[in-house]
């Protein structure tokens, strides 16, 4: 019996200010409610991944992204789920705007030592130490039995370019 698996492209952007501080947004409502993280959503049919990145952003906090750097990917799947989540993770120093409340996030700077895994995706603990050590870009995969175990997982550096 042959399992197909389709994949969904998604964006995550995480926002750092000149005190090295970090931009998460509590999510107001849909996926991911209650957790903070960072910016992103889907990718809309004619823009790049890095265009729905911008877009995003902008949608969900305010900020205009001038520049993005890639930093790494993240493939989540779920038990018993087809639906593969493609997540192009980005980074932004260079940014325009001010950050305001939206439907979807209420947005607020952590310092790093204060990011607060406990109300954050389980993975976020796995992969957020390597994204800020920063370095060659990353991938993870992570496979959620349901929202809150997960079953396996893999973290790894890699050139993505
Ligand atoms: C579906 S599992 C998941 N983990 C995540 N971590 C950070 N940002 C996300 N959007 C995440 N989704």
């Amino acid at each position: 019996k042959v399992i197909m698996t389709t994949r969904k492209i998604l964006t995550l952007t995480l926002v750092r200010n000149v005190a090295d501080e970090i931009l998460l947004g509590l999510k107001k409502r849909g996926f991911g409610e209650g957790k903070w993280n960072g910016f992103g959503g889907k990718v809309e049919p004619g823009e790049t991944i890095p265009q729905a990145a911008a877009r995003e952003l902008t949608e969900e906090c305010g900020l205009q992204a001038h520049y993005l750097t890639k930093v790494g990917l993240l493939d989540f799947e779920f038990v018993n789920d087809p639906v593969i989540l493609e997540v192009h993770v980005f980074e932004t120093r260079q940014y325009s705007g001010t950050v305001i409340e939206t439907e979807e996030m209420c947005p607020k700077w952590y310092k790093i030592e204060d990011i607060p895994f406990q109300n954050m995706w389980l993975d976020d603990a796995v992969w957020f130490p390597r994204y800020l050590k920063g370095g060659p870009q990353f991938y993870g995969y992570f496979l959620y039995k349901g929202f809150d175990t997960i079953l396996k997982q893999e973290l790894k550096s890699t050139d993505l370019s």
